[in-house]
């Protein structure tokens, strides 16, 4: 393979045998279901197996936290660490809390299911110094934190300069086209004067930017780049292709009722991942929902850590099917962090905000488990935010779907992700229809409701709520972290969607009566409601085909329109959709 190359998609039947890895870690993928590499594993862990540099640009969901946790995995497994080592060997850095959770948990449950005496500690700026130097006694093979966290340890002689430069054999940026607009590009330049020019350094991103480009001029020499097809050279193919991609045009005023008949009328495949670009809107969101018996939980930056981290090990487990999340990276008219022209954010967001936790990040990178509906109920400010958004379902060889509310407001930035996406010259988006199945008497059914209960959430109810959660989930955070410390699988204990709301729903909320819907939406209903079903009964994880995944002729989405079946013809919805069409059916 040449040094840079472009990792093809075909379907090679390639195992994870046939790369070389240890047959303890092949074991552990086969309990957990997973039993062929994607595109950028089968590429890069020979690679990193050989002892090569590697950067690997591969599309969000496209597996890079094994690509490159296997191969590290086997090198240990292989060849232990040195007895005299006062560091770590492998250092993984990632930009968020929640990533460095996430992928010390991957990496924990592989070594467990290969039982193989291997420690791996995760090390955040929440700790103090003591916690820190107690976790790094030892010192662990590998340790996951933050660029910043590290830099606190250096400057604190909790890890010395020189260990590193005797032990560190791996060092991998993980999402590193984040790693400096995140404001970390100090601590990396600090590191990397203890890095040693022995050790292998391998940078894992989503997109192509700038930073990567000097990131990969500080740490790298002479790496093997891989591109996988769908990072952004080409128009046609940046989002994933397994994400059916919708949008509904409606006035912001509107979103409200139009959001609760795609939840209430069940017109979306649960679980459902809600984006907002602020906090009180996602309080809004759940206030509203709660008067329709709608339980949904919020996550946002504000929140406590482990409060966070349990809301996510909750809703991944499948403990409540709706999660409304604010995107931070889209408040404060900010430059998306992963800035694809090459321009410098204006202001790391480290330095930029107080109150909220500068290494909280939910678009990019966290896996979230089954999520089969992404929805957009406010645009992000770019179309890089857009493609990290959807790319929270539809992840490795799963299905998924993505429905974005635009109102006249948004115009500008849908028909920037449009042309992103790829549009033909008549400006025809091949990869974003109008959502098929919610029909406009369907909304005008819920419309009197959803206005009355809208009224009722007044700007005063929802920093209430938001303060009374805030509070709640404050005392929580220590009860959890003891706990959770003693009993990690234990995930019930609290729950995170109760409701805010003083006010109980009333009765005749919670349930749509049959006369308030058309038939037609009625059968759309129906139709998800068995596709659903269809899915469960197929293990969701299990096997070869059996992925989620269910026949595109089945696909509900694809073959149903709310508005005139008829029209959808023999071939079901067509994906071609006139520019004009508001993605509303009258
Ligand atoms: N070979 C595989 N077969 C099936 N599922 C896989 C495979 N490799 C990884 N996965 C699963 O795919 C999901 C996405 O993987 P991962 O989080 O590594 O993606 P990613 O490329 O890092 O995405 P992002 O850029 O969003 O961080 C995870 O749930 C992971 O367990």
């Amino acid at each position: 393979m040449n040094k840079e190359g472009r990792v093809e998609e075909e379907e090679e039947e390639q195992t994870f045998e046939e790369l070389g890895l240890d047959p303890r870690l092949i074991r552990a993928l086969t309990k957990k279901t997973i039993d062929k590499p994607t595109p950028i594993q089968r590429v890069a862990i020979p690679l990193i197996l050989e002892g090569k540099d590697v950067v690997a640009r591969a599309k969000t969901g496209s597996g890079k936290t094994f690509a490159y946790l296997l191969p590290l995995l086997h090198k240990l497994f292989t060849q232990p660490s040195s007895a005299n080592n006062l560091a770590p060997t492998a250092l993984i850095l990632v930009p968020t809390r929640e990533l460095c959770q996430q992928v010390c948990s991957e990496a924990n449950s592989l070594i467990e299911l290969c039982r193989v005496q291997l420690r791996l500690v995760q090390l955040t700026s929440s700790m103090s110094v003591s916690e820190l130097r107690t976790t790094l006694a030892g010192p662990p093979e590998v340790v996951i934190s933050t660029p910043a966290c590290i830099q606190t340890c250096l400057s604190n002689g909790v890890i010395q300069g020189k260990a590193v430069q005797d032990s560190l054999s791996i060092l991998i940026l993980d999402e590193a086209d984040l790693l400096l607009s995140y404001g970390y590009g100090d601590d990396l330049k600090a590191l990397t004067s203890h890095v040693p020019r022995r050790c292998q350094c391998l940078l894992m991103s989503a997109t192509s930017s700038s930073d990567v480009e000097k990131l990969k001029k500080l740490i790298l020499h002479n790496p093997y780049i891989l591109t996988l097809p769908e990072v952004g050279e080409t128009k046609d193919d940046i989002i994933p292709k397994n994400v059916q991609q919708f949008y509904i045009s409606c006035s912001a005023r509107d979103k409200l009722v139009h959001i609760l008949a795609l939840l209430k009328l069940e017109l979306v495949q649960k679980k459902v991942l809600i984006f907002t670009n602020s906090i009180d809107m996602s309080f809004r969101l759940k206030l509203f929902f709660e008067q329709f018996g709608i339980k949904s939980a919020v996550l946002n930056a504000e929140l406590p850590q482990s409060s966070r981290l349990h809301i996510l090990e909750e809703f991944n487990a499948g403990l409540f099917d709706y999660l409304i999340a604010t995107d931070e990276s889209q408040s404060e008219g900010k430059e998306q962090v992963d800035d694809q022209n090459g321009s410098e954010p204006k202001k790391s967001k480290k330095h930029r905000k107080h109150k909220l936790d500068a290494e909280f990040g939910v678009v990019r990178g966290i896996d979230f488990k089954n999520v089969h509906t992404v929805i957009n109920y406010e645009m992000p400010q770019t179309a890089a935010g857009y493609v990290h958004r959807i790319g929270r379902t539809g992840r490795a060889y799963n299905t998924g779907a993505s429905v974005s509310l635009v109102s006249d407001e948004e115009t500008e930035i849908f028909e920037e992700i449009k042309f992103l996406l790829g549009e033909n010259e008549d400006k025809v988006s091949q990869f974003i229809a109008p959502f098929p199945l919610l029909s406009k008497n369907a909304v005008e059914s819920l419309r009197y409701r959803a206005e009355d209960v809208a009224r009722s959430v007044t700007k005063i109810a929802v920093r209430e709520s938001r303060a009374q959660d805030l509070r709640n989930e404050i005392l929580n955070s220590q009860k959890l972290k003891a706990h959770f410390q003693d009993n990690p699988k234990d995930l019930d204990l609290l729950k995170h969607d109760k409701m805010l709301s003083k006010k109980a729903p009333a009765p005749h909320l919670r349930d749509v009566p049959d006369y308030l819907l058309d038939p037609t939406t009625q059968e759309a209903s129906k139709i998800v409601k068995l596709a659903r079903a269809a899915m469960g009964n197929i293990n969701p994880s299990r096997g070869k085909g059996s992925k989620g995944r269910f026949k595109r002729s089945r696909d509900p989405l694809k073959t149903f329109s709310a508005e005139a079946p008829k029209r959808a013809g023999k071939g079901g919805m067509k994906r071609k959709v006139k520019d004009t069409d508001n993605g509303h059916k009258q």
